[in-house]
Parts: structure tokens; sequence; C-alpha cells
């Protein structure tokens, strides 16, 4: 009788002669030299005998000795037990299955023949190794689409640094393990038309493809990934806004992630609004009656607004004044509920024009300070200079006790002013952060106007360090609210009353490891 699976065996066992025979593949191949070798589905590496070495234009290119694809099979196990042994005391296994799975890894880039063969005659070793749960050891994966690089705007593929340099604070600051992160760029065009007409832009030369198109791209993406790494948190960073709200709302009821810039950033900024209020000398129950102006409506500034809107109403019980002393502003003035086209995300922080006395839709950042007399100005405008020197003695002459300069957008170029312009503007009494490091600044005397790096630098990575060791399922408002709070009391009330609202980044593994404590 006809046997499907003796039939299937047969046709297995025949292929795994056709494996060790090295029969070549029926196939023509049109290429030659190290393009053969670097193409893992036809190189044989040192196995190729003389007479296709010289057909194939590959002399000079291999060691000279031919090694049969026995011997070649026989040295890689080699090698392979030889890790094993040389691991077999090492107590951290996930370093011992990288390594394992490095080494498969780049025998599989380089000769499948190979790889195969090893692999189906050793399944029950390297299952583990190729396969689950080795391949479940991505912790982290910071994610970009390049759209809105720090201040710098759409850098397309360029914007790789970023999700990179993220990774690197995760391993610094919370120290995961660097073999288990991945940086990505999903490529979906750019609307730099100087990048578009760049000859040598290595990314998609088409504009950035919109709606549905998009956001079935980052679906895929996602469903991928979590796939592979099912236990993987995923970071967004550095999306232009539309994209950063609308992927936060689709997602973060779906997996664990985070959106960096609207909700770190959000943290980070909380704390310091609640340091002023300390080195204002008050308690923390006087945060509802600050007056901030928030420079910048993007992600960054409506995410601090969101979280801060949120402190007050939960300190003061009362959800619809909360915003009352919250002004925002965008490049085109202060945001009213007059204002055309206001983005939705924008409304619940635009004001009610009967209720901004002399002030109305659109008006400038300096009549804004003149009239409103702010006690903390607050950047995320993503624009150098834009607290220029009127602004700054306006902010002087606001009559806060201590008023506060936050220029936080990067880098250093785009900051909203710089250190030095801070002190000698607004006065030496304030209390000062940006989002790019700035040196201390001296006033004379002996005394120091403190810089402060305002970077979400101090609670991502340990959002994410939190979010991995409690296996949540999601990032919740709590995790982040717990965040924000145990970075505004790391702080004694002697750093506070000198002005410095935030740690050095020299204890960045301390801040993020209590912070990744409150959050689990
Ligand atoms: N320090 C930190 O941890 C962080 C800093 N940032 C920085 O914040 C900046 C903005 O980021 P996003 O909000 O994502 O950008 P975005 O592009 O979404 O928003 C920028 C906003 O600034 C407004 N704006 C532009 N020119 C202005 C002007 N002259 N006056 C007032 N407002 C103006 C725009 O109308 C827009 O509302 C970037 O420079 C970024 O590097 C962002 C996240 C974290
Ligand atoms: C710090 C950061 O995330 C940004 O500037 O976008
Ligand atoms: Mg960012």
């Amino acid at each position: 009788m006809w046997n499907l699976a003796r039939f299937v065996a047969s046709r297995l066992s025949r292929s795994s002669r056709c494996f060790s025979s090295m029969i070549p593949r029926p196939c023509i191949i049109h290429k030659r030299g190290a393009d053969i070798l670097h193409d893992p589905w036809i190189n044989k590496d040192t196995g190729f005998p003389l007479t296709e070495r010289n057909r194939l234009g590959l002399r000079g290119l291999l060691p000279p000795r031919v090694i049969s694809f026995e011997q070649q099979y026989a040295r890689f196990i080699e090698s392979y037990r030889s890790l094993e042994k040389n691991t077999q005391n090492e107590l951290d296994i996930s370093a011992i299955a990288l390594a394992k799975w490095r080494i498969l890894n780049r025998l599989h880039d380089r000769n499948e023949t190979l790889y195969f063969r090893v692999l189906i005659d050793n399944i029950k070793d390297f299952a583990p190794i190729i396969y689950t749960p080795t391949v479940g050891l991505v912790d982290m994966i910071v994610l970009t689409d390049g759209s809105r690089i720090l201040g710098l705007g759409d850098l397309g593929v360029h914007g790789i640094g970023i999700p990179i340099g993220k990774l690197d604070m995760y391993v610094a600051a919370a120290g995961l393990n660097p073999q288990r992160i991945l940086p990505v760029m999903l490529d979906v065009g750019t609307n730099n038309l100087k990048l578009i007409d760049d000859p040598l832009y290595l990314g998609l030369r088409q504009p950035r493809l919109e709606g549905e198109e998009y956001l079935s791209i980052i679906d895929e993406f996602i469903k991928a990934v979590l796939t592979r790494w099912p236990k993987a948190i995923i970071q967004f960073e550095d999306f232009q806004m539309k994209w950063a709200f609308e992927t936060l709302k689709r997602y973060r009821r779906r997996f664990c992630m985070f959106n960096d810039d609207v909700q770190g950033t959000a943290g980070v900024a909380l704390a310091g609004l609640l340091g002023t209020v300390r080195a204002q000398g008050r308690p923390l129950d006087h945060f509802p009656n600050q007056k901030i102006v928030v420079v910048g409506a993007g992600s960054a500034g409506l995410g601090v607004l969101t979280m801060a809107v949120r402190a007050v109403a939960k300190m003061t019980g009362k959800a619809e004044t909360a915003s009352q002393n919250f002004f925002l502003l965008d490049k085109d003035g202060l945001i009213t509920k007059e204002r055309k086209n206001l983005d939705p995300a924008a409304v619940p922080f635009a004001k009610d024009p009967g209720q901004i006395g002399e002030l109305k839709d659109g008006d400038s950042l300096l009549e804004v300070v003149k009239k409103f007399k702010p006690d903390v100005l607050l950047g995320l405008s993503g624009v150098g200079g834009v607290f220029g020197e009127e602004v700054l003695k306006a902010m002087r002459e606001s009559g806060s006790s201590r008023p506060a300069i936050f220029a936080m957008s990067n880098p250093t170029m785009n900051a909203e002013c710089t250190a030095t312009e801070a002190f000698k503007y607004a006065g030496e009494n304030i209390v000062f952060a940006s989002g790019s490091p700035f040196e201390d600044v001296k006033l004379g005397e002996g005394k120091v106007g403190y810089v402060n790096q305002a970077n979400n630098m101090y609670l991502f990575p340990g959002i994410g360090l939190g979010a991995l060791v409690s296996g949540a399922r999601f990032v919740t408002d709590g995790m982040l609210q717990a965040a924000a709070e145990r970075l505004a009391s790391y702080m004694t009330d002697q750093e506070i009353q000198k002005g410095i609202l935030f740690p050095s980044v020299n204890s960045i593994r301390d801040i993020t490891a209590e912070v990744g404590a409150a959050v689990v």
C-alpha cells in the first residue's frame, strides 16, 4: 500500500544524501568570484573543487586547500562543541545560548547547505538555539520611521542613529544585555526633498507613505516582531506628531509599548515642574497654582501638558479647571479655541478667549509672558533661540519667586536658549534645565548657575526595565506616573534649593534602578 509518510520520508532521505554529497543544485548561476562566496545559497567555502574555482573565478579568494563537505561539517561541530566546553562553568545561560546562536547564524549567512545539514543532524541540540527560547531573547526594540529626529526634522534612514543611541542608554543605564536589543528604522520614504534629490541617499527616494498604507506597514512590522519576540518591549521614538499619537492610541492596549517622546518626556518634565515648586520653597500641593507656558504643541509639548494637567486634577480633584494655569503656543503663537485647523490633540489645551484677559489667539510668546507672568517657561518647539533676550527679561519681571526656564529642545543648537543667556537675562535666581547638556554657568563671586539636563533619558530606561522585569503586558498610565514621581522625589531638599532638580548623569544606573522598581 502506498504510504504518504514513507514517501515523504524517502524524499527527505534523498535530499539528505543530496546535501551530504554536495550534488550541485539544478540551477544556472550567473555570479562569479566574491559574489559567489557572499551568496550562502550557492557558497561551498573551502569545499569548491579546483575545477570549479578556476571556472568561477575563485582562485586567490579561498585558501588553497580543498576541504570536503564532511571535513567542513566536522570542523564546524568541533568549534561548536569547544564553545560548549569553554562555557560549561559559565552561569549566564542566556549569554551562552546567544553565543551558540551567533555561530550558527554566521554559518547560515555563509553556507546554507552546511548549515541545514548540521541543523538536521543535530536538531535536538540546535532547535532551542535557533528557535524558541533563544530567538525570544530580544528584550527591547527601539523603533523609528525617521520622520522627526530630535529637532532636526525628517532625516529618513539617517535617523537610525537615534534607536541605536537610545538602546546604548538601555545597556549603560538599565544594564540590558547588548545582544538582546534591536534598533529598527522602518523606511517608508522621506518628505525631505534634499534627501530625495540626493543620488547618494541610501533610503527610499520617494515621499513617505501615508494613511492606511503607512499603518499597514507598521501593523505588519509589529506582527512580525511579536511573532518572533513575543516578550519584547517596543519603544516608539521620534515619529512625527500625527503618527506618534495615532500609533500610541492604536497599540498601547495591544502590547507592551510606549512612546518615549510623548510619555517619557512628560514624566521628566513633570519631575522638573514639581522640583521647581520645591525650589521656590513651597509644598508640592502648590503645584496647581503654578503658571506655566508651554512653547511647542507637538508630540512632546502635548505629552507634557497631558501629564501635568492630570497631576493637577489629581491634586485638586477638579478635572474641569485643571488646565487653567497652562498656556500653550505653537509656531503661530498662543493657541485659543478660535484657532482655525487646530490639531484635535491640542484642543483640550486651547484657551477660551473669554478667560485670557487682553490676550488673544496668535499672540506672541513675548506678549504672553508679559501679560500672563508665568512661573515656568517650558520649550519643546525644536527651534533654537525662541527664548530671546526680551522674553527672558520678561520672565525676570514675571513676579515669580523663582522663575524656571526649561529649554528642552534638542540637539544643542535647537535649544530655546543657552544656559548663559537664561541666567544673564532671566536672573541668577532662576532654575534652568535643557534637553542637551550645557556647562554650569559661573555667576561671579563663586556663585554657580546650575544647569540641569531635562531629558527623557532619566526615565525611558527605567520604564523599559520595569516593564521587562515585571513581565507587564502593557505600559499603563500608573506605571508612567510612578516613574515620574520617583524621579521627582530623587533629589534632596538641599540640592533642590541650589537649583539642582535632576541628578547627575553619572548616577543614571541608580536612578534607572529606582525608576524601574517604581514601575514594577
Ligand atoms: N528633552 C527631551 O527629553 C525631549 C526633547 N524633545 C525635543 O522637543 C522638540 C519638539 O519635539 P516634538 O514635539 O516631537 O516636535 P513636533 O514637530 O511634533 O512639534 C514642534 C512644535 O513646536 C511648534 N513650533 C515650531 N516653531 C515654533 C516657534 N517659533 N514658536 C513656538 N512654537 C513653535 C510647532 O508648531 C509644533 O507645535 C524637538 O527638538 C525634540 O528634540 C522631544 C522629546 C524629548
Ligand atoms: C530626547 C528625545 O527623545 C528627543 O529629543 O527626541
Ligand atoms: Mg525622541
